[in-house]
């Protein structure tokens, strides 16, 4: 089904009328079903936040057995395990597990490479990447910390939900909201980076002039249908939690995926990037980034994102007497980036698909030195810019705390990328003749 945040309606086709008519909570649900209400917001939201579904199901999910504490691998909401560091980071591709015999699904190929606050006092962000190679078997996860957004970057995901099943192919993003239960099936080598927000559901950002349309369109958000299975299983089903930073994980006889009709407005989604209608400047300077929102977690503090997800799609570049790349900037936004295909503009080595780079709070970032020659020479013709490439930024107002598997254990991180900038000359002429630009000069004058 299409639409952002509209109020769903399903049914298995396997169970007609499985959807109780007119009301939530009939004395005897059609088949004999249990009615489970999902909450996503206080029940007094206001009416435009407020979120929830009715899953209509074999079994209620209360019946397993007791949650118990489990490894969590490289999974860490810990942000004191090594001390801060404000310098400029780059990741080279976050490598996969050097023995493909090593079997590691998605909930053991988590790794938490950054983050600040917590799941505790539900505020705050962490971003993770997924390495993975096999798929999960008879075993779901849930996040009861906060909302899980997917970028995958490498290999499909087919990611069965409560709700249904998603088929998510690298360039689209899979959000999955705070308690849902899902398990993902891999076919391969399997890697991709994940944000999650504690205490905010994701939202289309507001288009103020731009009009009623534009940027990532409300239709092209897709949720999937209802699709229950009925497996008893002669194994345990591992039904596993995410809970304040730590795993759990219970044993029940049956699979979560029970859910045979469904209704509301909190489901899992998906959306494909080339969809994003981009907007961009026609006429001269560089906009900010903030154009090429997809989705935002917003604060209580307004126009102020717990993060956004942007991204630097394909697009033309047209403005006029204007250094075209991304400005020299510092910034009281965190900034982490990612690529999932293709070469970005700003970077022109080390910048990889699978790989990333953290620009924490204040810290200078901009064009390496080779870019920034090329682009203040460039005849200024109309060009595509980011043919075939998808580079995305997870925009956050939290000063981020990078993990020790960020720093050492992962192996990636690029120690030379501070040298991109070294090359870096003052062209500072006090001579300097006039004109620069017809316009500069106009105001130099
Ligand atoms: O740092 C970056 O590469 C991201 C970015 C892109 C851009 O076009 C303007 C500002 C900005 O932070
Ligand atoms: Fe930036």
């Amino acid at each position: 089904m299409s639409g952002f945040g509209n109020e769903f309606a399903s049914e298995d086709p396997r169970c007609p009328g499985s959807l109780p008519k007119g009301q939530n909570n009939p004395q005897v649900c059609p088949y004999g079903l249990y009615a489970e209400q999902l909450s996503g917001s206080a029940f007094t939201c206001p009416r435009s936040s407020n979120k929830r579904s009715w899953l209509y199901r074999i079994l209620p999910s209360v019946c397993h057995k007791p949650l118990i504490s489990i490894p969590q691998g490289n999974l860490s909401h810990n942000w004191d395990e090594v001390s801060p560091d404000p310098n400029q980071m780059r990741w080279l591709p976050f490598k996969f597990s050097e023995s493909s015999e090593k079997k590691v699904d998605f909930v053991e190929g988590l790794n938490t490479l950054c983050g600040a606050g917590d799941g505790r006092t539900r505020n705050g962000i962490a971003i993770h990447i997924y390495i993975c190679n096999t798929s999960m078997k008879n075993k779901s996860f849930y996040n009861s910390d906060g909302d899980f957004l997917l970028v995958p970057q490498k290999g499909n995901l087919l990611v069965t939900t409560e709700f249904g099943k998603l088929l998510v192919e690298p360039n689209e993003i899979c959000i999955i909201q705070q308690g849902m239960h899902f398990s993902v099936e891999v076919f391969g080598e399997t890697r991709g980076y994940i944000l999650e927000v504690f205490g905010a559901h994701f939202e289309l950002p507001d288009l103020g002039p731009i009009g009623a349309n534009g940027l990532a369109n409300p239709r092209d958000f897709m949720v999937p249908v209802a699709c229950y299975e009925d497996q008893q299983f002669a194994a345990c089903f591992s039904v596993i939690s995410k809970y304040q930073g730590k795993l759990f994980s219970a044993e029940q006889d049956f699979s979560p995926f029970n859910v045979v009709a469904w209704h509301g407005n909190y489901t899992p989604y998906k959306y494909n990037l080339d969809n994003f209608m981009v907007i961009n400047g026609v006429a001269f300077d560089h906009a900010d980034p903030s154009i090429f929102t997809v989705l935002t977690a917003k604060s209580t503090s307004p126009g102020v994102a717990i993060a956004d997800f942007v991204i630097f799609p394909p697009r033309w570049g047209v403005a006029d007497h204007t250094f075209r790349p991304p400005y020299y900037h510092r910034n009281c936004m965190s900034e982490f980036m990612g690529l999932i295909k293709g070469h970005y503009e700003a970077k022109e080595e080390n910048f990889l698909p699978g790989g990333g780079s953290l620009h924490s709070i204040m810290t200078p970032h901009g064009p390496d030195a080779d870019c920034f020659k090329k682009a203040s020479e460039a005849e200024l013709k109309p060009e595509r810019i980011a043919e075939g490439m998808m580079a995305f930024m997870f925009e956050s107002s939290f000063s981020m705390a990078v993990t020790k598997w960020g720093l050492e254990t992962c192996n990636c991180l690029d120690k030379s990328y501070t040298k991109c900038w070294q090359p870096l000359k003052s062209c500072f002429n006090p001579k300097w003749k006039y004109p620069v630009h017809p316009q500069n000069t106009v105001n130099l004058l």
